[in-house]
């Protein structure tokens, strides 16, 4: 990154008002290089910039990048002021597995957490409900994760693991009592009858892929992945079409595409977005309109995630990513080391306001200092006041 570059990230550039038109859906016909895929305004904007080079190599990929962070300002730069409309609102903490809390590496059964990470979500899961979702099957990500203090969803938010709360009775049958957890946990599964069909679909796309060098099929519970990292470029296709050779028998299911996956899911109505507001009804926040959700994710399916925060009108949608896409979130972060340090710096922020408040009741309401005191009124609503929706 240019020094320029990383000075605009420090600042934290103001977002503008413009809206992003990109919708998470069923996918027929896959772009494949979707880790570089570039916001086509961005495209436009710098199409003829590609050529031109510095001694130092072609500007264009920064010049881009910057415009992006413009418009999507570093939550870390603008960390202060994020934290300023948070004061005296209900921050509930929702984070992404993989790409997020871990980096992409080539074998997913690697993608291993640091230790480093797990302390900064262990931290922050002390002073905030946290939420863990993730395309992952929720037993393997609470493997990966091993924090006892958090709450996981898997397979894309249709398997959730809450305690139980107030919870909506048109909702009941996808309730199952979770038999090896606390007593007082229930299971969300609301793809449940789709069980025996994706245990079928995993098996022939087993099967129908073992040629194709490269090829990796992930079950996921109630997902299934068909990873072509591996794959050459010139196998894709077959892989692609083989994949939906297998779907061609089964209209209830559909294709979805993450950074270099293919990914077989149920057609329910049920996504990261809904897992989000899920686990908030199930708290008890559902009502609650001093609620702050903060998702941080990097792909295709939190963009779900990102949609809802925005039609709630109050939260703070963080993409992470180190290449311009187009996306719902207001914020971003380059890579997981940013998330890391963001993590840290939340956690910190609220144990250092946990003790001003402490002396809030030392000093009498009204007595603290100006610098302790609170923020007003008119810091509570961070993405209005951003003229973020
Ligand atoms: O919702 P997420 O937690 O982001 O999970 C989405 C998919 O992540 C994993 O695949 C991705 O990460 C792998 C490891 O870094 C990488 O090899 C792969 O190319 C990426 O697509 C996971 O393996 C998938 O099952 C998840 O659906």
């Amino acid at each position: 990154m240019t020094n320029s570059a990383k000075l605009n990230r420090t600042m934290g550039l103001q977002r503008s008002s413009t809206s992003n038109k990109q919708k998470v859906q069923p996918i027929t016909k896959v772009v494949k290089n979707d880790e570089n895929s570039v916001d086509l305004s961005l495209a436009s904007i710098t199409s003829n910039l590609h050529d031109i080079s510095t001694p130092n190599g072609p500007i264009s990929s920064d010049l881009a990048y910057n415009s992006w962070v413009a418009e999507h300002p570093s939550a870390l730069g603008s960390f202060d002021r994020m934290m300023k409309a948070a004061k005296g609102k209900r921050v509930v903490v929702f984070l992404d597995y993989d790409g997020t809390l871990s980096p992409i590496v080539d074998d997913p059964d690697r993608a291993f957490m640091s230790d480093e990470m797990r302390a900064a979500v262990r931290e922050v899961a002390k002073y905030f409900p946290t939420a863990v979702i993730s395309g992952r099957s929720r037993d393997k990500l609470k493997e990966f994760v091993q924090l006892s203090n958090v709450y996981y969803a898997g397979s894309h938010g249709m398997d959730i693991l809450v305690p139980t709360g107030p919870l909506n009775p048109c909702d009941a049958k996808n309730h199952t009592a979770a038999i090896d957890k606390k007593e007082s946990d229930v299971l969300f599964q609301p793809a449940k009858r789709f069980l025996p069909a994706i245990q079928e679909i995993r098996t022939l796309l087993e099967e129908i892929t073992r040629k194709v060098e490269g090829a990796r099929v992930e079950d996921n519970r109630f997902c299934i992945s068909v990873h072509f990292r591996k794959v050459r470029d010139e196998d894709y296709d077959i892989l692609e079409a083989k994949v939906k050779y297998v779907l061609k028998n089964y209209p209830e299911f559909h294709l979805t595409l993450g950074k270099k996956v293919l990914e077989v899911r149920p057609s329910i109505e049920w996504n990261k977005g809904h897992a989000l507001e899920y686990i908030l009804d199930t708290l008890g926040f559902s009502s609650s309109s001093d609620v702050l959700p903060l998702y941080i994710g990097d792909d295709r399916t939190d963009e779900d995630a990102f949609k809802v925060i925005r039609s709630r009108g109050l939260g703070f949608p963080i993409i992470v990513s180190s290449t311009p896409k187009d996306t719902k979130a207001c914020y971003s972060l380059h890579d997981p080391s940013e998330v890391l340090t963001f993590l840290l710096r939340l956690a910190r922020w609220r144990k250092e306001s946990s003790s001003s408040r402490s002396l809030a009741q030392i000093w009498g309401p009204g007595n603290l200092p100006r610098s302790l005191n609170r923020g007003s009124n008119r810091d509570l609503e961070p993405l209005k006041a951003q003229g973020n929706i």
